[in-house]
């Protein structure tokens, strides 16, 4: 059933009415009501909130109206309860109860206090440490006959806010890159959201908002609003104009969900993609740079191997940090100095390990400070982070590298707000506000006051217990407190005859009873009252102590952004040392040179017995493709990957798992690895793979690194060869890109008497009587047998099976030879010299017409003709 509000408020319920008025202002989302000690959702959403919680649906009896269905949950799990709804793609919104029901004439009043969507959400229960949140706008704008496409990404509770002016066609890229929670789209782009789900693997909400959001006019405006500038010249983003507009976008959308302090958030960036590598998302996933193929997380990936981080801030930027490589030359060897001087100075290392370690994560801490979201404890957490700075710059203020210190010359220490909240918080705060107590004494005098108002009541009330067991000769009388009932004095049954007169009963237990007294009266306004004061006073204290922090939002990002850069470069040196890496050299030249590379993941992962076996790899002006054969197992793959690895690590600026390498700095990498389907987007493997192959050809470029895999695997033996082949030769005559092909085509060895720029490698092994040993030595040189059968062998396949392929294999090499060269050569051809020539069906035809011509019976001028013939037939304009 939809509600429709305007019909229905007549003979509804005040507090339904109430409700409805609320929903008609957020539609879209679901609403959750506070009643009593309840959030409660009504109608459709009902629904929704049990099915997706698995909780009860019941009715709730709505005046003259009929009953209307309701789901709910006790208020104080609301945090998990809403996690779950806002991580199953549900957008949030909470009405809460804003006076006391106690105290409220007639219906109490409601407001919405808070909205949460994936994209909008600072709760620790859906967030991740390790992880931003992005909420994204995405717009297409046309200025001329220019189009452009605008994204903006913002993570809330860090604070990061970058927006990128693209060709429409880059998007899909950099969407894979931030892998955003919640992407805006404006009412006119709506059919987008479907190409955004096909390119986004995760479950991903799109939020259609209205154009009007999507103009330049508004956009400058609600920026400029919210920078407090005249002019955007000075974020560097007057020109983007696409982009610009996103970001207005984003801000637009925060402040419609009530984001309303949002002051924290004091840049804004432009992503220039000069300055890094674009990784697509097939890269990412092939070379299992953030989380391995077989189950998704990160065990099994390289950031695992290489995050040695000791704290969040440290963590998220590096999962950045592999995810865009550098392009900058200064920038790379910039951090491999400092990562060099880390590894050198051990007690250095050792004790900015413990440094970072101690600091809590001030982004996140910061944004929930700046919304009042925060909790004492959290704010004490922020101040001791903060004492931690003034070690780690002395630490490092000297050190040999230009980066480290000029790092940590750029933090602030903060002496002064650093000191306030020392002697603010009591270190000994409990998490809650309500509770109180978690000021210190002597940070503010009237509080004092209030404390030893309420301390001394307290104590006269022990002199009231004291008198009164006197008086009653009742030992065992006790003064408590409970929040019902306020103080009384507990007498037990037994004694409850000698209570006197002027006791006035408050209550009755099953073993006691419960009385008050005039005096005692007096005591609890006085205690109440002070109590009272002083918990409200608190509550402003901390408000105001929150705001003074807020007003250091710049200097204390800044500090985060320079304490995670130190913990990555911590984190590098650390595996680097742990795992033998060296540094390598990054150059400008377009070679690359690689001294027993291993596998940063496998060589980890492999048993002792059985080490990870170094491998070379080179590429020079004259060596641009290495056409690496061999039979199934025997390590093709990992070995170009490796490769990958190792210029990945190079260019984010990490040491390398090799005995030397020089890298000549790589503008892309681009892989295609095995088959992969794509089934929910409906394309066929085969599809998938010429796709991804087909945008390696059109954006490689001299300066790429190619890793290509068993290309054409998804069709005919034929096409899927031809294919392999035609791609060598474009990569060879127009890319020129330095590129590892993998493949069991061993008739593509051929490609190398054609081009100087191939050389073939193959990956070795060694048969015995009865086996195969992998030796993993890539080596100089074709492979010329695939093994596969013997690897169905080892993998445990019945012995009938490979008996039987055995014999299949054997009938259709002969086949194969027939087709190639026909039925004449059946038989007479050595092994080596299997090739299948696939440019000679048209010469064959050339030459079968040639052979067909009678000279003899030829005038000149049939001569003439017969040749233009021949021109034709070998494709010359004569
Ligand atoms: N250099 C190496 N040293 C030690 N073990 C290795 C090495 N390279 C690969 N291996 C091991 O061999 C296994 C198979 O390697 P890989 O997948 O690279 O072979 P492949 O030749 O690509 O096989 P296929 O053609 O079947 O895809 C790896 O999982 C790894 O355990």
């Amino acid at each position: 059933m939809k509600v429709t509000p305007e019909k229905k408020k007549g003979s509804d319920t005040p507090m339904m009415r109430q409700y409805l008025e609320v929903k008609e202002r957020y539609p879209e989302y679901l609403l959750l009501f506070r009643v009593g000690d309840f959030y409660e959702s009504f109608y459709e959403d009902a629904r929704k909130v049990s099915e997706a919680l698995n909780i009860v649906l019941t009715r709730r009896s709505n005046g003259a109206s009929a009953d209307i269905p309701m789901a709910g949950f006790p208020h104080h799990a609301c945090e998990g309860y809403i996690a779950r709804l806002v991580k199953k793609g549900f957008k949030v919104t909470v009405c809460d109860q804003v006076e006391d029901p106690s105290q409220a004439k007639g219906l109490v009043r409601r407001e919405i206090t808070d909205i949460v969507t994936p994209g909008v959400t600072y709760s620790d229960e859906i967030l991740d440490d390790k992880h931003n949140n992005y909420l994204c706008a995405l717009c297409f704008m046309k200025k001329g006959r220019e189009r452009r496409a605008g994204v903006a990404f913002i993570d809330v509770t860090t604070a990061e806010f970058r927006i990128a002016d693209l060709q429409p066609e880059q998007v899909k890229d950099m969407l894979q890159s931030i892998q955003p929670s919640e992407i805006l789209l404006s009412s006119r782009d709506k059919s987008y959201s479907d190409t955004v789900s096909r390119i986004l693997p995760q479950e991903v909400v799109v939020t259609i908002l209205d154009d009007w959001m999507f103009s330049e006019e508004s956009a400058s405006q609600v920026i400029e609003r919210h920078f407090k500038t005249h002019s955007l010249k000075g974020f560097g983003i007057d020109s983007a104009f696409a982009a610009r507009v996103a970001a207005g976008v984003v801000l637009h959308y925060l402040a419609d969900t009530r984001q309303n302090r949002l002051q924290y958030i004091t840049r804004i960036a432009l992503v220039d993609a000069r300055d890094h590598m674009t990784l697509d998302l097939q890269t990412k996933r092939n070379l299992e740079i953030i989380s391995s193929m077989q189950d998704g997380s990160t065990s099994g990936s390289l950031l695992q191997v290489i995050d040695k981080t000791c704290n969040p801030m440290g963590a998220r930027l590096l999962r950045r940090w592999l995810l865009r490589p550098l392009k900058r030359i200064d920038a790379i060897q910039a951090r491999l100095d400092a990562v060099e001087v880390l590894i050198e100075e051990g007690a250095v290392r050792k004790a900015l390990a413990e440094g970072l370690g101690g600091i809590h994560d001030l982004e996140r801490a910061l944004s929930r400070i700046a919304t009042f979201r925060s909790m004492p404890r959290e704010v004490r957490s922020l101040g001791s982070s903060l004492q931690k700075l003034p070690a780690i710059q002395a630490l490092l203020k000297d050190s040999g590298s230009d980066r480290l210190k000029k790092l940590v010359s750029g933090l602030d220490l903060l002496d002064e707000i650093t000191s306030i909240i020392e002697s603010a918080i009591d270190p000994e705060a409990g998490a809650k506000l309500r509770d109180g107590g978690y000021i210190r004494s002597g940070y503010n005098a009237e509080l004092d006051l209030l404390r030893s108002v309420s301390s001394n009541a307290k104590s006269g009330l022990m002199e009231i217990q004291q008198a009164e067991r006197r008086k009653t000769a009742i030992s065992t009388l006790k003064i408590q407190y409970n929040r019902v009932f306020g103080y009384y004095i507990e007498v037990s049954k037994a004694n409850s005859d000698k209570v006197p007169d002027y006791y006035e009963k408050k209550q009755t237990l099953v073993n006691a009873e419960r009385y008050t007294i005039a005096e005692l009266k007096e005591y609890e306004v006085k205690i109440l009252n002070a109590d009272e004061k002083s918990q409200m006073l608190e509550q402003e204290l901390f408000r105001d102590l929150c705001v003074r922090i807020t007003a250091c939002s710049k200097e204390i990002q800044q500090n985060a952004e320079i304490v995670a850069e130190l913990d990555c470069l911590h984190s590098y040196a650390c595996c680097s040392e742990a795992y033998g890496y060296v540094k390598p050299e990054v150059k400008e030249h377009g070679n690359l040179s690689i001294k027993n590379g291993r596998h940063p993941v496998l060589e980890r992962i492999l048993h002792v017995d059985e080490p990870y076996v170094p491998n070379d790899c080179f590429f020079d002006k004259k060596q641009r493709m290495l056409m690496v054969t061999g039979p199934n197992m025997a390590g093709k793959s990992s070995y170009l990957r490796q490769n990958g690895l190792i210029v990945l690590l190079a260019q984010v600026g990490c040491f390398v798992p090799a005995d030397a390498a020089e890298i000549g700095l790589v503008d892309r990498i681009f892989t295609r690895v095995g088959a992969s389907d794509n089934l929910t987007s409906g394309e066929s493997t085969f599809l998938v793979e010429m796709n991804e192959a087909a945008n390696i050809l059109n954006n490689a470029t001299g300066k790429s690194l190619i890793l290509l895999d068993e290309i054409g695997r998804g069709t005919s033996t034929y096409d899927g060869m031809s294919i392999a082949w035609a791609m060598s030769e474009y990569i060879q005559s127009v890319v020129g890109a330095r590129t590892l092909f993998a493949t069991h085509y061993h008739e593509l060895a051929e490609l190398e008497e054609r081009f100087d720029s191939i050389s073939n490698y193959n990956a070795t092994v060694v048969e015995t009587a009865d086996k195969v040993v992998f030796l993993r030595k890539i080596v100089r040189g074709a492979s010329d047998n695939s093994y596969g059968i013997e690897v169905a062998r080892m993998a445990g396949m019945p012995s009938e099976v490979i008996q039987r392929a055995k014999e299949i294999l054997s009938g259709m090499e002969k086949r194969d030879i027939m087709i190639s060269f026909g039925k004449e050569c059946a038989g007479t051809i050595e092994p080596q010299s299997r090739q299948i020539y696939l440019f000679e069906e048209e010469e064959r035809k050339l030459k079968n017409a040639i052979e067909a011509l009678n000279i003899n019976t030829m005038t000149p001028l049939d001569a003439l003709l017969e040749l233009k013939k021949l021109q034709d037939l070998a494709g010359g304009d004569g």
